[in-house]
């Protein structure tokens, strides 16, 4: 089509409430019963054919039942994963020459359709297989990746417009913004349906065919987001997908000539053993392949003397319990001045205590499980560390039960030093450190946290008083990618609070952002001259 037209404007997808009676209440209860009843096979997805995969089967369970199987998928092999780079490269030619507006138009009728008729069915598969509470996600599967879909949309068309803005005379100048030679392989986390259902589309609205390759604790949510971009009439080839561990596909990816980029999600040890992989292969590529990686983070609360000790309690609660501290902004450290501590502690003991935990899909439950047995040792491990420690105090929690569910009951430390590795390692669980100081080290204290970490992914200031706000806005500048004054740490929206941050936790390609998109396009300078010269010699030769 020649038009040049408009998509219509994104704006951010409401969150339901689910309030006893309401409808959203009624359906996800149905969608819950249909996938508690009946197990999935969970298939890889090539070229638009749904097939099993070549390797050993993985069970998918309920985390917080995990005697309960929800599907089984079959790992991807050498041949699987060679397979999918083929299709990629065959739907390759005629996806880039699609127009914009027909790639466009099958995200936000995929958008259109999680709002809708799919909504509770990838809420449902998110509760049951990723143990999130229906408000998790409600804001996660639902809302953050239909807003990822609209928004991706509208800065992808700011991109495509962006054009030069000078002309010499009788020039006209242009910029083609090529997708990449070769396909995106994109790699994807268990916490968040709405990253898994972005970074494999992303790439493909800019024109890229990609390998996706979920998380297999995530893989009953990423088969449903795959059939959902199928119904959206996504073509075949477009978007690949590879259940599994991830091992022989990456064999085959991280060393075939057409890799083009990777668009990755997870922790920062896989992220740099593939960006390492990428090293060693460089010569064997048609070009420099784009790595972006989000990964951990080891996120603050920094509590001032002047801070609301109400707001410090709740953002701590919120910041580093919802989901089970299982979102990489989660707050995992937090310091205190003593004087706020000392009017908080007790109702920030007592209300953790009330904090209750169980089967997600009991409403009355504010926490689920953590994700798997892996994470569940990890984090009991920490945990009886803390307990050995003699800096270290245990406030509350400190419990877990492994019996029926993974369950890590949320458990404030308290440490005298902040060096201790309870500050500075990312445990991805409901662990939260404190360290209370005093009133007058307030400065000392966060030029001391500063880096004390290795990542710099999410982190807040809470304070009333505005000096001390600007002063930790500015010597906190490079230890966060998002920053929060007086609020808690997780909870970005897209088109709000691009989310990424930088130092161990990533390239800081902003997911659901114009910079994102850029990485997976390759400008080409176009220039167009009229009337052109014919003679080689300049004016002022005789
Ligand atoms: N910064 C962010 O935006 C962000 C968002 C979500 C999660 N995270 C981080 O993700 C981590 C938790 O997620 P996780 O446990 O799924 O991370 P992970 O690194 O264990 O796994 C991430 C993905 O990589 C895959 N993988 C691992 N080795 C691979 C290989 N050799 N080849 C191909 N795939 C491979 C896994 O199967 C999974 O799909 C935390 O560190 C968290 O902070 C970061
Ligand atoms: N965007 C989410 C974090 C995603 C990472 O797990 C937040 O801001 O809480």
């Amino acid at each position: 089509m020649d038009a040049v037209t408009t998509p219509p404007a994104p704006t951010n997808e409401p969150n339901l409430t689910y309030a006893p009676g309401t409808p959203e209440r009624e359906a996800l209860a149905v969608e819950i019963g249909k996938l508690e009843k009946r197990q999935k096979n969970l298939r890889a997805y090539i070229n638009g054919r749904w097939k099993a995969g070549g390797g050993a089967e993985i069970d998918v369970v309920q985390p917080h039942d995990h005697q309960h199987v929800l599907g089984t998928l079959k790992n991807s092999t050498r041949a699987d994963a060679r397979a999918a780079i083929k299709a990629a490269a065959d739907a390759a030619p005629e996806w880039r020459a699609m127009d914009f507006d027909d790639r466009a138009a099958i995200l936000l009728k995929a958008a259109d359709l999680l709002a809708g008729p799919w909504r509770q069915r990838l809420n449902a598969a998110t509760v049951l297989g990723q143990s999130k509470t229906p408000f998790q996600a409600e804001i996660d599967a639902a809302c953050e990746l239909i807003d990822f879909w609209r928004y991706n949309v509208h800065y992808a068309r700011e991109i495509l417009s962006d054009q030069p803005i000078a002309n010499s005379p009788g020039v006209w100048n242009r910029t083609d913004h090529r997708p990449l030679e070769g396909f995106v392989y994109a790699i994807t986390p268990f916490n968040f349906t709405a990253i898994a259902g972005n970074l494999p589309t992303a790439p493909a609205l800019m024109g890229n065919t990609v390998i996706w390759k979920p998380s297999p604790t995530q893989q009953l949510a990423a088969s449903l987001t795959m059939e959902l971009l199928e119904e959206a009439g996504l073509p075949p080839g477009v978007i690949n997908m590879l259940p599994g561990d991830g091992l022989e596909v990456s064999e085959i990816a991280l060393a075939h000539p057409d890799l083009a980029g990777i668009h990755f999600t997870g922790s920062t040890p896989t992220f740099q053993h593939l960006w390492r992989t990428v090293g060693e292969n460089i010569a064997s590529y048609r070009s420099y392949p784009r790595i972006v990686g989000e990964t951990g983070g080891k996120d603050f609360i920094v509590a001032h003397p002047s801070a609301d000790p109400d707001v410090v309690r709740t953002a701590m609660i919120r910041g580093a319990f919802e989901f089970q501290g299982q979102k990489c902004s989660a707050a995992s450290r937090a310091y205190v001045a003593r004087s706020v501590w000392n009017r908080m502690k007790d109702s920030l003991i007592s209300e953790i205590e009330s904090i209750t935990i169980g089967d997600p899909t009991d409403f009355s439950n504010f926490m689920g499980a953590v994700i798997d047995d892996r994470a569940f040792a990890k984090h009991k491990k920490a945990i009886e560390r803390a307990k050995r420690q003699r800096k270290l105090e245990i406030l509350v929690g400190g419990k877990t039960d492994g019996k029926v569910g993974w369950f890590v009951h949320p458990t404030v430390v308290e440490g005298g030093d902040p060096t201790d590795e309870m500050f500075t390692t990312e445990y991805f669980g409901p662990i939260l450190a404190v360290h209370v100081y005093d009133d007058a080290d307030f400065e000392r204290v966060v030029r001391g946290m500063e880096s004390i970490a290795p990542y710099a992914l999410t982190g807040s200031i809470i304070a009333q008083d505005r000096r001390a706000i600007a002063w930790a806005q500015r010597e906190l500048r490079f230890a966060a990618g998002n920053f929060y004054i007086n609020d808690k740490p997780t909870g970005a929206v897209v088109g709000q609070q691009p989310f990424g941050g930088g130092r161990a936790s990533g390239t800081n390609d902003k997911a659901g952002a114009a910079v994102n998109l850029l990485r997976w396009t390759s400008p080409r300078s176009i220039k167009e001259t009229f009337v052109p010269p014919t003679d080689y010699r300049y004016p002022y030769l005789g």
